[in-house]
């Protein structure tokens, strides 16, 4: 079992941007379940989703894997002959603890689909081609001006029938449904256990690293990106999550 997330927990002089560092991934699990609303059910749901575009002998992507909820989630679901898992995050204590989690679910399941780690900067790998991608919360560290190229590259590397998953938090062009549905997640956050000044302090942490966009900049930048549709199946408060078709 991980620990509980004290990280934001003692008041700081200058708080330090947001990283996934050793601190973090030792509290990662607590602090993804208390902090993004409906994470169990996205991630569970991504592996029943992989199970319906997964194409026989392909490739499945967990983007920025962190310590491989989804990896594990298309590890159980899905069945399709000759499939296997890659995961790759650029956060090195994040992969190295991944691996751990993999090989004690190796350990607890026969026939599981095998999966290879990778540590490296999802912009700078080299992609085959695959039936599968998911991007669980990944794409909204990645710096703006670089998105549309990323995801541009992603598109090309999906077969036929297959499928991308974005999940990210949104940002909402109207000031009012913006302001209500922040308020919520707070209040959701204060609801499992954050202090105020857990969520003031982990706020000023991610504000420069996290950049969430909106829906409609989402469904704009996958169209251009050479997606032909964008569906929305899953929204809880300011988090959602879309299945992008090539
Ligand atoms: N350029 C990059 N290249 C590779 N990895 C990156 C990059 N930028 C950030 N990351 C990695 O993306 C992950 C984002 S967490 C994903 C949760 C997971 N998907 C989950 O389903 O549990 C989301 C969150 O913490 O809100 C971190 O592990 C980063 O190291
Ligand atoms: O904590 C938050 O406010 C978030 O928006 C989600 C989050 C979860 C885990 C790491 C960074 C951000």
């Amino acid at each position: 079992m991980s620990e509980s997330d004290r990280i934001f927990a003692q008041p700081q002089t200058q708080v330090p941007d947001f990283t996934f560092n050793e601190d973090v991934v030792r509290v990662f699990p607590d602090m993804i379940k208390r902090s993004v609303p409906g994470y169990p059910t996205i991630v569970e749901n991504i592996g029943v989703l992989g199970a319906r575009f997964a194409a026989p002998h392909s490739v499945l992507y967990d983007l920025g894997c962190s310590l491989g909820a989804v990896t594990q989630a298309l590890r159980r679901h899905v069945k399709t002959e000759g499939c296997r898992v890659i995961g790759v995050d650029n956060s090195a204590p994040m992969i190295e603890r991944c691996g751990e989690y993999l090989r004690a679910q190796d350990a607890m399941h026969q026939e599981l689909l095998p999966v290879e780690l990778i540590e490296a900067d999802i912009l700078k790998l080299d992609l085959k081609p695959c039936s599968l991608i998911a991007l669980n919360f990944t794409l909204q560290f990645i710096a703006p001006e670089q998105r549309l190229e990323l995801l541009t590259r992603l598109h090309s590397a999906l077969l036929p029938g297959g499928a991308l998953i974005l999940s990210e938090k949104l940002r909402f062009a109207d000031e009012q449904e913006h302001e209500l549905l922040t308020d919520l997640h707070i209040d959701f956050k204060r609801a499992n256990g954050y202090s105020e000044l857990e969520i003031a302090q982990k706020r000023t942490a991610i504000e420069n690293v996290m950049r969430p966009d909106t829906l409609d900049t989402h469904r704009e930048r996958l169209l251009a990106a050479g997606f032909s549709k964008v569906v929305p199946w899953f929204q809880c408060l300011n988090f959602a999550s879309l299945i992008a078709l090539p």
